[in-house]
């Protein structure tokens, strides 16, 4: 029985499916040159050095395929760690799909999604968290997201975490040391030090913890959903934030009566609007499905803009809406709309005490305050991404196991436990160090982890 194995070469298309200007084909493995130099005829390419272009002609039997380029990346030095040729070739989809079937007649077989970057991660080359973050990389749409992802795959987390760990690990040797002297009483770890090491290391996961909710904003944007009373200019909000006519506006109450997802970029953040059915009982069957929806959109939402029309709107009628919204969903935005509509000074004596945020949809009157707020709700100040932001979920549940333990070693110190009991805690936090970094895997994590790449990466 054939099965796959590390020791293939493996081959796959390292540009999308389909047509442009030119195509790339990557080989990875031991017989990566030897099966391009079969088909490659101006000069023997295992001759040459490392990170060499050769252009040529590539030939199967006696039939020409392509001219092409060939990039030789000779082990250790390549992505992969291993012996990698790139083929550069025109962006026909069959010449593209020629070529590979011709180096699969000559050895080598198909790649598996993500199995460059996982050869990568298994040679040393990145450790698990840069890998994931090479995927993130691919996957990013806006700066923030493509920053981070960029700042990871360059080791900015696994930084942190690796000096953590051998701080750690200095510590675990030199109370593992004590308890082979468990007779003598001798304390060769410096406690003070420990304690300290102990405090900030809490604080360092603490700080990354904290982190993730931004993170999780940087890679899944912001859901927002636009709720209000029919009429009150929902969909005029979202046509004005989009800037198109993507929704229909109309003075009949009952418009919009399915939701409509939209997606924009405010600062580098992506906010996925939701404009909705105007919420009021209704006969109509079909508009009281969409304020179902409506409603179901409000509790999902991170942030829901309750939009208003200030002239047909109390006060009294108001402080009940947001009573509702404080105990349905997450966080509200308080819009009363129609500005142009009303005098400024009766629209605060009307709505006095309550924060309120008054637009004019249509006629675009504070909707870059009301894009400010947007952004102010999921991040406080700039998006510093020059700080490790942890966007990944593993990751978070990891870091969350490595908190606890360093809280139970610093309580165990507080209540001067015995150093057997604060080794254990230590191996513990260790333990979870090394499950982020890929250091401690298990193989079925590993290809799932890997499985969500694309093919050729
Ligand atoms: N043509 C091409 N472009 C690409 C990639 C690729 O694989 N091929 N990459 C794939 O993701 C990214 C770049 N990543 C790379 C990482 C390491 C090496 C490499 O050859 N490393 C050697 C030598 C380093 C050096 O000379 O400084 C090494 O690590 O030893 C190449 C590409 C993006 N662009
Ligand atoms: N004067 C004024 N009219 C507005 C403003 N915003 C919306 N309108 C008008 O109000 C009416 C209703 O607007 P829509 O955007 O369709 O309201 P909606 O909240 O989506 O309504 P439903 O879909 O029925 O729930 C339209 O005639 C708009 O032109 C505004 O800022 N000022
Ligand atoms: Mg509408």
């Amino acid at each position: 029985m054939y099965t796959d194995s590390w020791n293939d070469t493996i081959i796959a298309l390292a540009t999308p499916q389909g047509v442009g200007a030119i195509g790339v084909i990557r080989l990875s493995g031991s017989k990566a040159i030897e099966i391009v130099n079969t088909l490659f005829v101006k000069k023997d390419l295992s001759k040459q050095a490392s990170h060499t272009l050769h252009v040529g002609i590539l030939k199967d039997m006696d039939a020409v395929i392509d001219e092409v380029v060939v990039s030789l990346f000779i082990s250790p030095h390549s992505y992969t760690g291993e012996n990698v040729v790139e083929i550069s070739c025109h962006g026909s989809a069959f010449i593209q799909q020629k070529i590979i079937d011709a180096c699969i007649e000559k050895g080598a077989r198909l790649a598996k999604p993500g199995e460059f970057t996982q050869r990568a991660f298994l040679n040393g080359k990145l450790d698990l968290t840069q890998a994931e973050a090479v995927a993130d990389l691919i996957a990013s749409n806006t700066e923030a997201s493509r920053k981070t992802a960029l700042q990871n795959m360059r080791g900015g987390f696994s930084g942190v975490l690796k000096n953590l760990r051998e701080q750690l690990l200095k510590f675990s040797a030199l109370i593992e040391l004590e308890l082979d002297f468990s007779q003598e009483d001798v304390e060769f770890a410096d406690r003070t030090q420990f304690y300290e090491l102990i405090t900030s290391a809490e604080q360092i996961t603490r700080n990354l913890l904290q982190s993730f909710k931004l993170g999780n904003v940087i890679r899944n944007g912001v859901q927002v959903a636009i709720i209000g009373k029919p009429n009150a200019g929902k969909s005029t909000l979202l046509n004005t934030l989009l800037n198109e006519n993507r929704a229909i506006v109309s003075d009949i109450a009952g418009t919009t009566r399915d939701t409509i997802e939209e997606v924009i970029n405010i600062e580098g953040i992506l906010f996925r609007l939701i404009d909705t059915a105007g919420i009021r009982t209704s006969d109509n069957e079909i508009e009281s499905i969409g304020v179902e929806k409506s409603l179901e959109k409000m509790r999902n939402a991170d942030i829901v803009i309750y939009m208003f029309d200030c002239a047909h709107e109390t006060k009294e009628n108001l402080l009940h809406e947001q009573e509702q919204l404080t105990s349905a969903c997450k966080n509200h935005l308080l819009i009363g709309n129609k500005l142009d509509l009303m005098n400024a000074d009766d629209i605060i004596k009307k709505f006095d005490g309550l924060d309120i945020l008054f637009i004019s949809a249509k006629e675009h009157t504070h909707v870059n305050l009301l894009k400010k707020r947007l952004v102010e709700e999921v991040v406080t100040g700039n998006i510093e991404t020059e700080n490790v932001v942890v966007t990944n979920a593993r990751h978070y549940e990891a870091l969350q196991k490595i908190n606890d333990a360093l809280i139970d070693i610093r309580k165990g110190m507080d209540n001067k436990i015995p150093g057997d009991l604060i080794a254990l805690d230590i191996r513990r936090c260790l333990h979870y160090l090394g499950e982020i970094t890929g250091l401690i895997t298990n193989e079925d994590q590993l290809d799932y982890i890997f499985s969500k790449f694309c093919i050729g990466k």
